[in-house]
């Protein structure tokens, strides 16, 4: 090593200290999107961030999506995938099928990842220890050509109505790092799927957590044309929504960020998954890596 490369290294390092105390002892949760993942090396330095994150004092918790892949698994099937809505259409058997993904082996991949850097992760969904309540979505959704609104009739896709702290917070004062998939029981018996984003929202606000992390597969927020906004107000966001700049996706997403802010998050930030250590320049350096919403 050269002796710059050597004095940016340590520049670097010392610069993350006033980070590293910002942060300790605060809940980051990190929603980490079925798009972020299938990389091996990328998922390697994922779990490294992660694994970092509880070294330095932070109390990291990974939510997991999983969308693409449960989308293969359904195609194995010979199941079709519907969407309605941004939203996955779960019959019976689909359900099924999406709890054997996420809960089943995305969650133990994630964990095993995390375990190989010599940390301990624990895989967890809504149902354990009581964590998460669902009932079925109330979702409705306007007719752009007649402006009539219907209700849509998902199945088993599920809104978190309760979140119980008591084993997330168990585990805070833990080694462990919860790793969490979005699968969880209603009071009628049945399992629900949900969104991932929403229930990452949910845990975050139930936590009030400080920083709430979307790893997606673009570099945050873009402007009308194609910018990383760095920074955005929740009316900004809302006027950059009416105006079709934010679109598809993007804008459950970032109604996610409002409702996570209105339920006591101080910040959300959208950023690339893509990106090696995206977690790690996020927290530690003094850019950040990409967009923050804010109250
Ligand atoms: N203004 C915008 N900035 C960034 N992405 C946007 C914007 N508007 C729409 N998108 C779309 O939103 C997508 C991210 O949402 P989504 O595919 O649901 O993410 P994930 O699967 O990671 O949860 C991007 O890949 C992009 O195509
Ligand atoms: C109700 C609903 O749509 N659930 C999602 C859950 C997974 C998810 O949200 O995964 P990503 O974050 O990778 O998109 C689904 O079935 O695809």
């Amino acid at each position: 090593m050269s002796a710059s490369e050597s004095e940016i290294q340590a520049r670097l390092l010392t610069q993350a200290l006033p980070y590293m105390q910002r942060y300790e002892n605060k809940t980051i949760v990190v929603k980490y999107g079925g798009h972020a993942m299938g990389n091996p090396e990328l998922g390697r330095a994922f779990a490294s961030d992660i694994a970092l994150l509880k070294q330095s004092g932070v109390n990291p918790i990974v939510v997991h999506g999983g969308g693409p892949q449960i989308g293969a698994m359904l195609t194995k099937m010979g199941i079709e995938s519907k969407f309605e809505g941004g939203l996955r259409v779960t019959d019976e058997k689909t359900v099924e099928i999406v709890e054997m993904v996420l809960a089943g082996s995305i969650n133990k991949e994630i964990v095993a990842l995390i375990n190989q850097t010599g940390e301990w992760a624990i895989g967890l969904c809504g149902k354990d220890g009581n964590m998460v309540f669902a009932e079925k979505a109330k979702k409705t959704i306007r007719d752009p050509d007649s402006n009539i609104e219907r209700v849509l009739d998902l199945g088993f896709v599920g809104d978190v109505v309760e979140v119980d702290r008591t084993l997330i917070d168990l585990l805070a004062r833990s080694e462990m790092i919860p790793v969490i998939a979005p699968v969880a029981p209603g009071r009628d018996g049945h399992t629900y799927n949900i969104n991932a984003d929403t229930f990452a929202g949910a845990i975050a606000g139930a936590l009030n957590a400080t920083r709430l992390l979307f790893l997606t597969d673009v570099p945050g927020v873009l402007s009308k044309q194609g910018e990383l906004i760095k920074e955005l107000s929740v009316a900004q966001a809302r006027a950059l929504i009416a105006d079709g700049t934010i679109s598809g996706g993007m804008i459950p997403k970032v109604e996610t960020c409002i409702d996570a802010i209105k339920a006591g998050v101080q910040g959300v930030v959208i950023l690339n998954g893509k990106t090696a250590h995206s977690v790690l320049l996020e927290i530690f350096t003094e850019h950040g890596a990409g967009t923050l919403i804010v109250p």
